[in-house]
C-alpha cells in the first residue's frame, strides 16, 4: 500500500496516477489517442462537458483522500451567501437581476497552497501531457495552469447537508476528479455556455436561477471519473449532499492567460483570504469582457 511518504520515495510518475492504457494522454497522436480526443470533443461540443470514467487509479485516489483527511483542520469552511459572480449586492438593480440572486453556500476548500509536492494532485497538475490533453479536448491549445496560488488546484469538500449554489468560475476551464462520492446528492449540474466571453446573457442566467431546467445538464460522477468543463461560461452548482459520507473532489484548473488571478472579493469568499498576488494583480486587464 502506497502512503504519502512512500510516494515521494517512489517518485509519482503519471502512470501511477492515470490509467494510461485506457486514456493514452501520453500518446495523443496515436490512433487510440485521437479516438479518445474525438470522444472528449464530442462531449464538449454536444453537452458542454466530457466525462472520462475511471481516469484516475484507485491508489492515487486513496492518496488524495488521505491528503484531505490529514489536513482536514486546515480546510476553509464557508457559510456565506453569494451570487453567481461572487460580487457584492447592487441594490440599484432590479430585484430579479442575476447579480441580486444570493444563495447560501456551505462547503469547504482545501486550498491549493496546502497541496504537498509529493501529492498525485501535484504530479497531475504539473504534467505537460495533462495540460496538452485538456487543451486539445477543448480545442483551445493556448491554455495555462492558473496563476492563482489558492485556486489553481484545490480540493473541494462538502459534508452531509452542504450545498454549493449556482455560480461561474474565475478561471476558464476546470477539470474535476471525484475523490470520494457522497452517499446521495452532491450531483454536479451545469448550464453549458450560458454566457460568452463578450456577453453576460443575463436573461438566460435569470431563467436558470428561476428554476428553468431547459438548459440544465446533470452529471453523476463516480470515484475516479474525470470531467472537463467550461466553468467561466457554463453556470454550475452542486446539489445538497446527503447521507453520512463527505464528498471530496479534486479541481485542477486552467486559464486562457498566464497572469490573472481571482479578484480579491472572490478569493476571500471562496478560499478565506486574498494573498499579496491577488492585491498586486487586481488591476490587471482580463482577456474577456465579463464583469467578474
Ligand atoms: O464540486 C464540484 O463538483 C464543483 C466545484 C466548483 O464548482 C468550484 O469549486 O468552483
Ligand atoms: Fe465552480
Amino acid at each position: 500500500m502506497m502512503t504519502l511518504a512512500t510516494l515521494s520515495d517512489l517518485g509519482s510518475a503519471l502512470s501511477d496516477i492515470v490509467d494510461l492504457q485506457r486514456y493514452p494522454i501520453d500518446r495523443l497522436d496515436s490512433a487510440d489517442g485521437q479516438h479518445m480526443l474525438a470522444d472528449a470533443r464530442r462531449g464538449l461540443d454536444s453537452v458542454g462537458c466530457c466525462c472520462l470514467p475511471n481516469f484516475v487509479k484507485p491508489e492515487a485516489l486513496a492518496l488524495m483522500k488521505a491528503e484531505i483527511e490529514a489536513g482536514y483542520e486546515q480546510i476553509f469552511w464557508s457559510e456565506n451567501s453569494h451570487n453567481p459572480y461572487f460580487s457584492k449586492d447592487q441594490p440599484e438593480l432590479a430585484a430579479d437581476h442575476p447579480r441580486r440572486h444570493f444563495e447560501r453556500r456551505t462547503s469547504g476548500f482545501f486550498n491549493a497552497d496546502l497541496i504537498a509536492a509529493s501529492s498525485p494532485m501535484t504530479t497531475l497538475y504539473d504534467s505537460e501531457l495533462m495540460r496538452r490533453f485538456v487543451g486539445e479536448s477543448l480545442r483551445d491549445t493556448h491554455i495555462y495552469c492558473w496563476a492563482d496560488p489558492l485556486g489553481r488546484n484545490p480540493y473541494g469538500v462538502m459534508k452531509p447537508g452542504d450545498y454549493f449554489p449556482w455560480h461561474f468560475d474565475g478561471n476558464a476551464y476546470t477539470v474535476s476528479i471525484l475523490v470520494q462520492e457522497a452517499d446521495a446528492g452532491g450531483v454536479f449540474e451545469y448550464a453549458p455556455d450560458l454566457r460568452a466571453p463578450d456577453n453576460e446573457h443575463y436573461p438566460a442566467v435569470a431563467e436558470v436561477l428561476a428554476g428553468s431546467r431547459e438548459r440544465v445538464q446533470q452529471l453523476a460522477l463516480k470515484e475516479g471519473d474525470l470531467q472537463i468543463f467550461k466553468g467561466r461560461y457554463s453556470m454550475h452548482r452542486v446539489t445538497a449532499v446527503s447521507g453520512s459520507r463527505n464528498r471530496y473532489i479534486a479541481l485542477p484548473t486552467y486559464t486562457r492567460d498566464p497572469d490573472t488571478v481571482n479578484n480579491v472579493e472572490r478569493s476571500r469568499q471562496i478560499y478565506g483570504r486574498a494573498t499579496a498576488v491577488h492585491h498586486e494583480r487586481a488591476a490587471l486587464a482580463r482577456i474577456d469582457r465579463l464583469s467578474d
